[in-house]
C-alpha cells in the first residue's frame, strides 16, 4: 500500500504570491505539490508551464513537484518539464499519438509517469501500459478548471483501477483530482485512492488567510487514517 499523500493544487493559490503560498501549505502538512499546466487547447484554460516550475525549484522547494499536463502535443513539453524540476509526469493518453511512447519518454529525463483519465475515459486504457506508470490519476471533474463538483461515479472507477493495480503486484500511485474535500475525502479513499489532489478546499478553506492551511490538511488526513489506517 502507497502511503497517503496530499497534494494541493497550486491552480486556487494566489499565483501574486505563489511561492509563499508553496512554502506555507508545504510547511502547513501538503506532501507535494500539484501543478496543473493548461494549454488552451487540449482543455479551455491558460496556466502555467516550465519557467514557473522552475522558479519554484529556484525559491527552494524540495518536495515533489506533480506535474499535471493539460496539453496537446504532449511529448514536445516533457525534456522542459523535467528540466525544470519535475518529479512526475502525468498526461492525457488523447493527447499523445502514442502513449507508450510518451511515458517511455518521461521516464528517460528521469521523471516519474502518470496517466490521466478523464470522467469519460475507460479504463481499458490502462491495458497494456498500466504495469510501466508509476502512477494512474483518475479525474473526477472535467479538465480545465478548479472548484467543480466531485462527478460520483469516479468511485466506482476507482474501485476498478484499485482492483487493476492489486492485481498488478506493482507499486503504482492511484491518484483522484477534482472536487476533493475533507467531507468527501474518507469515501474516496474507501473507493482506492491513495493521493488526493485538492485545490479549492485548501486554499480557498475558511480563515486560511488568517490560520493558514494545517487545519484543513490535518482534518484531511485524519479522515483518510480513518480508512487507510
Ligand atoms: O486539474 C484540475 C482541473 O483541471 C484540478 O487539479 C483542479 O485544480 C482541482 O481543483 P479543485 O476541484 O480541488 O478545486
Amino acid at each position: 500500500m502507497q502511503p497517503t499523500v496530499i497534494a494541493p493544487s497550486i491552480l486556487s493559490a494566489n499565483f501574486a504570491r505563489l511561492g509563499d503560498e508553496v512554502d506555507r501549505v508545504l510547511a502547513d502538512g501538503a506532501d507535494w505539490v500539484h501543478f496543473d499546466v493548461m494549454d488552451n487547447h487540449y482543455v479551455p484554460n491558460l496556466t502555467i508551464g516550465p519557467l514557473v516550475c522552475e522558479a519554484l525549484r529556484k525559491h527552494g522547494v524540495t518536495a515533489p513537484i506533480d506535474v499535471h499536463l493539460m496539453v496537446e502535443p504532449v511529448d514536445r513539453i516533457v525534456p522542459d518539464f523535467a528540466k525544470a524540476g519535475a518529479s512526475i509526469i502525468s498526461f492525457h493518453p488523447e493527447a499523445s499519438a502514442h502513449v507508450h511512447r510518451t511515458i517511455q519518454l518521461i521516464k528517460s529525463h528521469g521523471c516519474q509517469a502518470g496517466l490521466v483519465l478523464n470522467p469519460g475515459t475507460p479504463v481499458e486504457v490502462l491495458d497494456w501500459v498500466l504495469d510501466d506508470l508509476d502512477m494512474v490519476l483518475l479525474m473526477s471533474v472535467n479538465p480545465g478548471f478548479g472548484g467543480q463538483s466531485f462527478i460520483p461515479s469516479t468511485l466506482d472507477k476507482l474501485r476498478r483501477v484499485r482492483q487493476m493495480i492489486d492485481r498488478s503486484g506493482k507499486p503504482i500511485r492511484l491518484e483522484i483530482d477534482g472536487g476533493v474535500k475533507a467531507e468527501n475525502i474518507a469515501e474516496i479513499a474507501a473507493a482506492g485512492a491513495d493521493s488526493f489532489v485538492a485545490g479549492s478546499a485548501i486554499f480557498n478553506a475558511p480563515g486560511a488567510d488568517q490560520h493558514g492551511y494545517a487545519e484543513v490538511i490535518s482534518r484531511m488526513k485524519a479522515a483518510v487514517a480513518a480508512v487507510r489506517g
